[in-house]
């Protein structure tokens, strides 16, 4: 909880840009009147419980509460006996924070109250507070939301910040503290700026043109790829092109390289294969290979925990199981399958038949052989179907990793599996007794690192579906003023343009947006 703080020193230190302006602009009122407060620490006994409260009546909150009743010094902490403004009865010694607007998280004034962790302690304290008029119960989010409403965060720095709560990964926390510091906000800021310059070279050469003072030379000069003419009359019209461009359509000005390279950052951008999006909801890992190549006992081993039935008997796994697991720092979902083979009943034949359309969703295949049984029909089979083949297209469009493992290793001659020309390149382990688990981790580290991004390195990761539907918005108004036959089309898919950007941060969002999203917090955040 203390990091509450810390966002709150950092945001102080940093101004909001033009685009974060307008849509905090957007979202005013939303944080004005009643004062807030709620248990920010999570609930149940424990050793400290963080209250918080935001709003105008904070100050005469804390002075209710607290002997001596003046405020302490802003942003520093205090000890204060802590009473019940009714009764005068005592509830705890606690250390008190007063921190006054707009240097708050919230923009508001606020106070911070360190009590005592048990139950009895914050339920005294939260009544008390209750019966400080002008204050009431916070609902979920509604601190975060008064921060996005005074422009203290913008709607990606709000993602990161809930993602930073449910971060249960390594990855997935490096991932939302990048988001949470503003990274992709600040992308957008500068991808919108550049739309803004573009905007206002088009729309002074609409007023010259109506103006008719604009002369031929001014107007080619300094066109990078297209350009505009004067026709007589003063109506610009499209030069013809011999450059490369599909459109010749572009405003004579320099803004429009840059508006060409910010197509190109919006489509790499878009062509990340989503591992933004699985970086936060988990990658799927599907375990496959022939029956007792110790795929279950893999999943076992890995998830920590004994999540399948593992049997000497061939076909033991039917159904599909899944389990999320934190690997080697990425969050995965790891899906246990049923042994690939043809010629048994009914019922592991079902349990194939699910096995195969669960490969076909996979992110990463980890492909399971018997290292002492590799030249079984069923692992021949296996490798001439699965293996070697593989690498496929998964049923998300994204191509398919693949990862031979040779287990029970324990079983081998110490040379090794000997000869087998047409293996491909895998990894030795052994379930049994944990060898080659290491080197195991570490190779699916490298592969779900290519899955989903690596959060340590790159450009900030789009790591949510509306990220992605604003992106190809603007790229597509883009491809429109590019095509644009007049300069007022080539205006409007500017703005267009401009106003995806200003969505993607926040800006202008509907209130069903913002409550999605803020609907990922808990009370007190
Ligand atoms: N010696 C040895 N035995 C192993 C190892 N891993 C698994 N086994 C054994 O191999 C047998 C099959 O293991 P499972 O994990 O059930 O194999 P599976 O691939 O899930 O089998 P099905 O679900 O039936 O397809 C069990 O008796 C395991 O104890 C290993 O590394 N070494
Ligand atoms: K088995
Ligand atoms: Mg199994």
């Amino acid at each position: 909880m203390r990091w509450g703080l810390w966002t709150l020193a950092a945001r102080a230190a940093r101004g909001p840009c033009s685009l974060c302006t307008r849509q905090s602009s957007a979202a005013q009122g939303l944080g004005s009147g009643a004062t807030i407060f709620a248990l920010s620490s999570g609930q149940g006994r424990c050793g400290i419980a963080v209250i918080r409260t935001s709003g105008p009546s904070s100050s005469h909150a804390l002075r209710s509460l607290t002997a001596p009743r003046d405020l302490p010094p802003a942003r520093s902490a205090r000890l204060r006996l802590l009473s019940d403004p009714r009764s005068g009865e005592p509830l705890d010694r606690a250390l008190v924070l007063w921190f006054p607007g707009p240097h708050s998280f919230t923009g508001e004034d606020c106070v911070e109250l360190h009590v005592h962790g048990g139950p009895a302690v914050v339920s005294g304290v939260l009544q008390a507070l209750g019966s400080v008029p002008g204050l009431r119960p916070a609902e979920a989010g509604e601190f975060t939301r008064r921060a996005f409403a005074h422009g203290k965060l913008n709607l990606t720095e709000v993602e990161g910040l809930a993602d930073l709560i449910h971060a249960e990964t390594e990855a997935q926390r490096r991932q939302a503290l990048r988001q949470l510091d503003g990274e992709l906000g600040q992308l957008c800021c500068d991808w919108a700026e550049t739309l803004t310059k573009a905007l206002a070279h088009v729309e002074a050469y609409i007023d010259f043109g109506e103006d008719d003072n604009l002369e031929e030379g001014v107007l080619e000069q300094g066109g990078s790829a297209g350009g505009w003419k004067v026709q007589t009359g003063g109506i610009l019209a499209p030069k013809v092109s011999s450059d490369s461009l599909p459109s010749a359509c572009l405003p004579p000005h320099t803004a429009d390289s840059k508006v060409r390279a910010l197509e190109v950052a919006l489509d790499t951008h878009l062509r990340d294969a989503r591992r933004g999006q699985r970086l936060r909801s988990g990658a799927h890992v599907v375990v496959t290979g022939p029956p007792n190549a110790g795929k279950s006992s893999l999943v076992n081993l890995l998830s920590r925990k004994p999540v399948s039935i593992v049997s000497p008997e061939p076909g033991t796994t039917r159904d599909v199981l899944e389990t999320p697991v934190d690997l080697a720092g990425f969050p995965a979902l790891l899906s246990d399958t049923a042994g690939l083979r043809d010629g048994v009943g009914p019922v592991e034949q079902e349990g194939v038949r699910r096995a195969r359309e669960r490969l076909e969703q996979a992110d990463l295949i980890v492909a399971v052989l018997d290292a002492s049984d590799l030249a079984s029909p069923s692992s021949r089979n296996f490798l001439d179907t699965v293996v070697v083949p593989g690498g496929g297209q998964s049923s998300g469009g994204s191509t398919q990793r693949l990862l031979l493992v040779l287990n029970k290793s324990d079983l081998l001659p110490p040379q090794g599996p000997g000869p087998c020309p047409a293996l491909p390149p895998h990894l030795l382990l052994s379930c049994l007794t944990g060898e080659g688990l290491d080197g195991l981790l570490e190779t699916l580290k490298t592969e779900l690192a290519a899955v989903c991004g690596d959060p340590s390195t790159g450009p900030p990761l789009l790591t949510r579906a509306r990220h992605r539907h604003h992106l190809q918005g603007c790229l597509d108004a883009l491809s429109h003023y590019k095509g644009a036959e007049d300069l007022a089309l080539a205006a409007e898919a500017l703005r267009v343009a401009r106003r995806h950007l200003a969505h993607l941060a926040g800006g202008g969002g509907t209130e069903e947006i913002l409550d999605v999203i803020f609907r990922d917090f808990c009370v007190g955040k």
